[in-house]
């Protein structure tokens, strides 16, 4: 029997028995709940360490969206919100209540979206207690004594131990991450990789922000200076949203998942930050390298043998090694965690190919057209199946997790650009000297430095040179940078290899727009690459 607290929470999720339910746990107490189960060991921080098992990243393929009354005719249906049954759902749903009947389960309250006028309020059953750790560190946390036994907006049931059989249950595999926006639920099963939760409300907000509130949800990071000019940006897994946002001179508001309001500037979805830690140094990232202590958890990772110290290089369990914390252990984080509209907006690629230059600015032609196209390299690590860079045009920079057609966003930050006066950089934080097996990943004080001028306006009087492909306006000197790697083409050793890259690069652009031909409009078309034909006339 489950008492009344525990009744009203869960109850509406069709759960009415399991071995014990702890409520709203502290940091401390699901520290030492995952401690005395077992799940993980604590490192010499203070830290929580935690594996995800079989599945250390995220599995697009698993991830699904109900297809019902509701969502038939609103949802994008294809490659990524790949359809999935009511009653599929439902029976899944069932397996999973019975699952957790003779478990201890941990349950959370907590809020998505950090301006209260645009809040989901949420509600989390979890099988394991660092689980529910990450979610008091990524959502965000009521305020003490506030009543949290409310009717949610949206559930998460994630039951790691819980396998589904695709034979019967209608998934691919195993493991599952399914959305259903009719009964406000998401349902995890067979993975204990914690970012498929806070994807998955990424995923809810998408849906939801641009309908119900006209609000650009986008995944992005943001920061704001000392003026309160706030910046944001946007990038695919491990181009380097979380990396630099963290600014020792500017205030932290999130570093993932933000929404753009009519009139009320930006927020964060989150209440903390998910980095990466694959070879941290205190050096490098200095936030990020502190704020891993008591509270927190690093997932994968290793320790240097005979300590319970990390050893950051370790890449024996995944590259996507993470840490998970509150926002409020970055020392400049601002909370409520919202800022007003951007002036600065940054398009992070990781561009394999070392054709891009390091920092380009584009006029609104050349934003919207790369907005859509959404150019990078997935990194190694963060979905399951990619071991090296892998070329990828993910629109809006992170197609994966939007389930309307992308055009709806693009036109939404179109409509943005117009109405604001933003600067817009398109930022290569991927290769340069060559591409992928030849060239390096651009330096990290370096990107940092290029990104500090812009937002200084320090680029305002610079000259300016077209690229003579991408025709992108890449900067002829920014302070502390070195000169010759602005232009990538004297990069490379063999420069007629760049040009064959580039121009390869070009139609693979063309190529990928081809499928916005009925959205694309002479402006964005002006923000095409030019391809050899067109060069040569
Ligand atoms: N020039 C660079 N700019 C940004 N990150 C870089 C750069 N060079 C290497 N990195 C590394 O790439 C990774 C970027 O990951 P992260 O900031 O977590 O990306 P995201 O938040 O977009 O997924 C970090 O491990 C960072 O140290
Ligand atoms: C958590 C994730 O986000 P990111 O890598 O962009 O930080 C993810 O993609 O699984
Ligand atoms: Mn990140």
């Amino acid at each position: 029997m489950l008492d009344s607290a525990a009744t009203t929470r869960l109850a509406p999720l069709g759960i009415t028995q399991a071995a014990q339910v702890h409520l709203n746990l502290t940091p401390e107490q699901l520290t030492q709940e995952a401690l005395r189960r077992h799940e993980g060991v604590l490192t010499d921080t203070g830290a929580l360490m935690a594996d995800t098992g079989q599945f250390t990243g995220r599995s697009p393929k698993d991830r699904f969206v109900v297809k019902d009354a509701g969502t038939a005719d609103s949802v994008w249906w294809g490659d990524i919100n790949i359809p999935f049954a009511e009653d599929k759902f439902d029976q899944l749903h069932q397996k999973m209540v019975q699952y957790l009947a003779d478990k201890e389960i941990y349950v959370r309250d907590a809020y998505a979206g950090a301006n209260p006028d645009y809040q989901l309020k949420l509600r989390v059953v979890n099988e394991l207690a660092w689980h529910n750790l990450f979610c008091y560190n990524m959502f965000l946390r009521p305020a003490e004594g506030a009543d949290t036994s409310w009717t949610p907006d949206f559930s998460i049931i994630c039951a790691p131990g819980f396998e589904a059989d695709p034979a019967v249950d209608g998934t691919r595999q195993k493991n599952f991450a399914i959305l259903n926006f009719s009964k406000k639920m998401i349902l995890i099963g067979g993975t204990g990789y914690a970012g498929e939760m806070k994807k998955g409300i990424f995923g809810v907000l998408n849906y939801l922000l641009p309908h119900e509130r006209a609000t650009l949800p986008m995944h992005c990071s943001a920061n704001v200076g000392k003026d309160g000019d706030t910046a944001i940006f946007f990038g695919l897994s491990g181009t380097g949203k979380t990396t630099l946002s963290a600014d020792p001179n500017r205030g932290l508001i999130g570093d993932d998942e933000h929404g753009w309001t009519p009139d009320a500037g930006i927020f964060n979805f989150e209440g903390g930050c998910y980095a990466k830690v694959i070879d941290l140094s205190a050096e490098k990232e200095p936030e990020i390298w502190n704020a891993i202590k008591a509270g927190s958890i690093v997932e994968n990772t290793r320790f240097v043998p005979g300590t319970t110290t990390v050893d950051y290089a370790n890449k024996s369990v995944t590259e996507n090694t993470r840490t998970a914390y509150p926002i409020n252990f970055i020392p400049n984080a601002i909370e409520p965690s919202v800022a007003e509209a951007p002036k600065n907006i940054f398009f992070l690629t990781a561009d394999a190919f070392g054709v891009l230059p390091p920092i380009s600015k584009l006029d609104k032609s050349h934003a919207m057209y790369h907005f859509m196209s959404g150019y990078t390299a997935k990194v190694a690590g963060t979905e399951m199946g990619v071991t090296e860079p892998q070329t990828t045009f993910s629109a809006c920079f992170g197609a994966v997790f939007l389930p309307l057609h992308p055009t709806k966003y693009a036109e939404m930050l179109g409509k943005k650009m117009d109405e604001n006066e933003v600067n817009v950089w398109l930022v290569n934080t991927g290769w340069s000297g060559g591409s992928y097996g030849v060239g390096s990943r651009m330096k990290l004080g370096y990107t940092r430095a290029m990104i500090t001028a812009a937002l200084n306006g320090e680029l305002n009087d610079v000259e300016f040179k077209k690229h003579p492909i991408f025709g992108v306006e890449v900067p002829a000197s920014v302070p502390g940078v070195p000169t010759e790697i602005l232009d990538p083409r004297a990069t490379w050793a063999d420069q007629e290899a760049y040009d064959k890259t580039a121009a390869d690069l070009a139609q693979k652009f063309v190529a990928n727009f081809q499928k916005y031909a009925d959205f694309a409009n002479d402006e964005i078309l002006a923000g095409a690459p030019k391809t050899a034909v067109e060069a040569s006339v």
